[in-house]
Protein backbone atom coordinates (compact mmCIF):
# COMPACT_ATOMS: atom_id res chain seq x y z
CA UNK A 1 0.00 0.00 0.00
CA UNK A 2 1.50 3.16 -0.65
CA UNK A 3 0.38 6.41 1.56
CA UNK A 4 0.49 9.76 -0.38
CA UNK A 5 0.72 12.56 2.24
CA UNK A 6 -1.18 15.94 1.21
CA UNK A 7 -0.87 19.64 2.34
CA UNK A 8 -2.81 18.77 5.44
CA UNK A 9 -1.17 16.71 9.07
CA UNK A 10 -3.02 13.45 9.02
CA UNK A 11 -5.10 13.48 5.93
CA UNK A 12 -3.49 10.76 3.44
CA UNK A 13 -4.84 9.22 0.52
CA UNK A 14 -3.84 5.22 0.25
CA UNK A 15 -2.85 3.67 -2.97
CA UNK A 16 -3.50 -0.42 -2.18
CA UNK A 17 -1.95 -3.15 -4.66
CA UNK A 18 -4.21 -4.26 -6.94
CA UNK A 19 -3.52 -7.69 -8.64
CA UNK A 20 -5.10 -7.29 -12.27
CA UNK A 21 -5.46 -10.06 -14.59
CA UNK A 22 -7.61 -11.38 -17.40
CA UNK A 23 -10.88 -12.22 -15.02
CA UNK A 24 -10.32 -8.74 -13.70
CA UNK A 25 -8.87 -7.69 -10.16
CA UNK A 26 -8.18 -8.28 -6.60
CA UNK A 27 -7.33 -5.73 -4.48
CA UNK A 28 -7.06 -5.82 -0.16
CA UNK A 29 -9.64 -3.26 0.55
CA UNK A 30 -8.54 -2.95 4.11
CA UNK A 31 -5.90 -4.63 6.03
CA UNK A 32 -5.22 -3.73 9.42
CA UNK A 33 -1.67 -4.62 9.28
CA UNK A 34 -0.56 -2.39 6.12
CA UNK A 35 -2.62 0.31 8.19
CA UNK A 36 -0.16 0.14 11.31
CA UNK A 37 2.92 -0.97 9.34
CA UNK A 38 2.15 3.05 8.05
CA UNK A 39 1.75 4.42 11.27
CA UNK A 40 -2.13 4.43 10.99
CA UNK A 41 -3.93 3.47 13.85
CA UNK A 42 -7.41 3.12 13.51
CA UNK A 43 -10.03 0.70 15.48
CA UNK A 44 -12.86 1.27 12.98
CA UNK A 45 -16.48 0.66 14.19
CA UNK A 46 -18.73 1.24 11.67
CA UNK A 47 -19.16 0.93 8.00
CA UNK A 48 -21.22 3.35 5.70
CA UNK A 49 -22.30 2.90 2.54
CA UNK A 50 -23.99 5.70 0.45
CA UNK A 51 -25.32 6.10 -3.14
CA UNK A 52 -25.71 9.09 -5.60
CA UNK A 53 -28.03 8.14 -8.06
CA UNK A 54 -27.22 11.74 -9.68
CA UNK A 55 -23.71 12.88 -10.93
CA UNK A 56 -23.79 16.92 -8.86
CA UNK A 57 -25.05 15.29 -5.35
CA UNK A 58 -22.96 16.95 -2.33
CA UNK A 59 -22.76 15.53 0.74
CA UNK A 60 -21.09 17.80 3.30
CA UNK A 61 -19.45 19.48 4.69
CA UNK A 62 -19.67 17.09 7.88
CA UNK A 63 -17.89 16.39 11.30
CA UNK A 64 -18.59 15.14 14.59
CA UNK A 65 -17.50 17.49 17.15
CA UNK A 66 -15.67 16.16 20.23
CA UNK A 67 -15.77 13.69 22.47
CA UNK A 68 -17.68 11.80 19.32
CA UNK A 69 -14.88 13.02 16.42
CA UNK A 70 -14.73 10.40 13.49
CA UNK A 71 -11.57 9.44 11.57
CA UNK A 72 -12.99 8.42 7.92
CA UNK A 73 -11.68 6.33 5.32
CA UNK A 74 -13.18 6.76 2.52
CA UNK A 75 -13.71 5.09 -1.09
CA UNK A 76 -15.52 4.49 -4.26
CA UNK A 77 -16.84 0.99 -5.52
CA UNK A 78 -18.69 2.39 -8.47
CA UNK A 79 -18.19 5.79 -9.61
CA UNK A 80 -16.08 8.69 -8.88
CA UNK A 81 -16.01 11.49 -6.30
CA UNK A 82 -14.42 14.82 -5.75
CA UNK A 83 -13.53 14.41 -2.27
CA UNK A 84 -12.84 17.40 -0.59
CA UNK A 85 -11.54 17.78 3.36
CA UNK A 86 -11.17 21.25 5.39
CA UNK A 87 -9.31 21.40 8.76
CA UNK A 88 -10.96 23.29 11.51
CA UNK A 89 -9.46 22.78 14.54
CA UNK A 90 -8.74 26.33 15.98
CA UNK A 91 -5.92 27.46 16.56
CA UNK A 92 -3.76 25.11 13.41
CA UNK A 93 -1.84 26.55 11.15
CA UNK A 94 -3.98 25.24 8.58
CA UNK A 95 -7.72 25.90 9.97
CA UNK A 96 -9.93 26.58 6.77
CA UNK A 97 -7.45 25.76 4.29
CA UNK A 98 -8.52 22.61 2.63
CA UNK A 99 -7.92 20.11 -0.15
CA UNK A 100 -9.21 18.10 -2.74
CA UNK A 101 -8.65 14.42 -4.14
CA UNK A 102 -9.90 12.44 -7.08
CA UNK A 103 -11.64 9.11 -5.30
CA UNK A 104 -13.09 6.75 -8.19
CA UNK A 105 -14.00 3.33 -8.62
CA UNK A 106 -10.84 3.32 -11.28
CA UNK A 107 -7.86 4.32 -8.94
CA UNK A 108 -9.00 2.40 -6.29
CA UNK A 109 -8.05 5.43 -4.01
CA UNK A 110 -8.73 6.08 -0.23
CA UNK A 111 -8.65 9.38 1.70
CA UNK A 112 -7.73 9.18 5.18
CA UNK A 113 -9.94 11.80 6.90
CA UNK A 114 -8.75 12.46 10.75
CA UNK A 115 -10.84 14.02 13.73
CA UNK A 116 -10.75 18.30 13.69
CA UNK A 117 -11.61 17.57 9.74
CA UNK A 118 -14.75 18.09 8.28
CA UNK A 119 -15.76 15.87 4.97
CA UNK A 120 -17.58 16.93 1.44
CA UNK A 121 -17.83 14.42 -1.44
CA UNK A 122 -19.12 15.52 -5.08
CA UNK A 123 -20.58 12.34 -6.97
CA UNK A 124 -18.65 13.13 -10.64
CA UNK A 125 -20.87 10.74 -12.28
CA UNK A 126 -24.37 8.78 -11.96
CA UNK A 127 -24.75 5.88 -9.30
CA UNK A 128 -21.31 6.39 -7.22
CA UNK A 129 -21.30 4.22 -4.35
CA UNK A 130 -19.22 5.91 -1.68
CA UNK A 131 -18.08 3.23 1.33
CA UNK A 132 -16.40 4.43 4.21
CA UNK A 133 -15.43 3.28 7.71
CA UNK A 134 -15.49 5.40 10.93
CA UNK A 135 -13.71 5.00 14.44
CA UNK A 136 -16.88 6.28 16.56
CA UNK A 137 -20.35 5.74 16.24
CA UNK A 138 -22.81 8.13 14.64
CA UNK A 139 -23.92 10.69 17.14
CA UNK A 140 -26.50 13.13 15.82
CA UNK A 141 -26.10 15.57 18.50
CA UNK A 142 -22.42 15.99 17.58
CA UNK A 143 -23.03 16.03 13.62
CA UNK A 144 -22.07 19.38 12.62
CA UNK A 145 -22.53 20.63 8.41
CA UNK A 146 -20.61 23.13 7.39
CA UNK A 147 -22.21 25.19 4.00
CA UNK A 148 -20.26 23.76 0.85
CA UNK A 149 -19.88 27.25 -0.65
CA UNK A 150 -18.78 28.99 2.62
CA UNK A 151 -16.89 32.11 1.11
CA UNK A 152 -14.16 31.74 3.67
CA UNK A 153 -13.03 28.51 2.83
CA UNK A 154 -13.47 29.12 -1.19
CA UNK A 155 -13.83 26.00 -2.59
CA UNK A 156 -13.55 25.39 -6.19
CA UNK A 157 -16.20 22.37 -6.58
CA UNK A 158 -16.17 22.76 -10.45
CA UNK A 159 -19.82 22.58 -10.00
CA UNK A 160 -22.03 25.48 -9.90
CA UNK A 161 -25.41 23.99 -8.96
CA UNK A 162 -25.26 20.91 -6.49
CA UNK A 163 -27.85 18.60 -5.40
CA UNK A 164 -28.38 18.92 -1.57
CA UNK A 165 -29.70 17.52 1.36
CA UNK A 166 -32.09 20.00 3.39
CA UNK A 167 -29.52 19.51 5.84
CA UNK A 168 -26.71 20.89 4.14
CA UNK A 169 -29.12 23.73 2.44
CA UNK A 170 -29.23 24.79 5.73
CA UNK A 171 -25.63 24.47 6.70
CA UNK A 172 -23.48 26.86 8.52
CA UNK A 173 -20.69 28.94 7.77
CA UNK A 174 -17.60 27.86 9.46
CA UNK A 175 -17.08 30.38 11.14
CA UNK A 176 -20.65 30.16 13.11
CA UNK A 177 -20.87 26.53 13.42
CA UNK A 178 -20.67 24.72 16.86
CA UNK A 179 -17.12 23.46 16.82
CA UNK A 180 -15.31 22.53 20.13
CA UNK A 181 -12.32 21.27 18.27
CA UNK A 182 -8.83 23.10 19.45
CA UNK A 183 -5.42 22.08 17.80
CA UNK A 184 -3.22 20.05 20.15
CA UNK A 185 -5.91 20.24 22.48
CA UNK A 186 -9.00 17.86 22.61
CA UNK A 187 -7.97 16.17 19.61
C1 LIG B 1 -23.77 9.64 8.72
C2 LIG B 1 -24.90 8.80 9.22
C3 LIG B 1 -26.21 9.08 8.89
N1 LIG B 1 -27.22 8.31 9.37
C4 LIG B 1 -28.59 8.63 8.95
C5 LIG B 1 -29.03 10.04 9.33
C6 LIG B 1 -29.93 10.45 8.20
O1 LIG B 1 -31.28 10.09 8.51
C7 LIG B 1 -29.47 9.63 7.01
C8 LIG B 1 -28.66 10.44 6.02
O2 LIG B 1 -27.63 11.12 6.76
P1 LIG B 1 -26.83 12.31 6.08
O3 LIG B 1 -27.78 13.13 5.25
O4 LIG B 1 -26.01 12.99 7.15
O5 LIG B 1 -25.85 11.52 5.12
P2 LIG B 1 -24.75 12.19 4.16
O6 LIG B 1 -25.22 13.51 3.67
O7 LIG B 1 -24.38 11.13 3.20
O8 LIG B 1 -23.52 12.50 5.11
C9 LIG B 1 -22.40 11.64 5.17
O9 LIG B 1 -21.58 11.92 4.07
C10 LIG B 1 -20.56 12.87 4.26
C11 LIG B 1 -19.71 12.94 3.00
C12 LIG B 1 -19.73 12.55 5.45
O10 LIG B 1 -18.50 12.66 5.47
C13 LIG B 1 -20.41 12.11 6.65
O11 LIG B 1 -19.72 10.99 7.18
C14 LIG B 1 -21.83 11.78 6.56
O12 LIG B 1 -22.46 12.81 7.26
O13 LIG B 1 -28.64 8.57 7.54
C15 LIG B 1 -27.00 7.21 10.17
O14 LIG B 1 -27.93 6.52 10.60
N2 LIG B 1 -25.71 6.92 10.52
C16 LIG B 1 -24.65 7.66 10.08
O15 LIG B 1 -23.49 7.33 10.41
Amino acid sequence: MKVIETALEGVVILEPKVFGDDRGFFTERYSKKSMEENGLFFDFVQDNHSLSVYAGTLRGLHFQTAPKAQTKIVSIITGAILDVVVDVRKGSPTYGHHIKALITADNHRKIVVPKGFAHGALALVPNTHQLYMVDEFYSPEHDRAIRWDDPELNIDWGWGDPILSDKDKEASFLSDVDNNFIYGENI
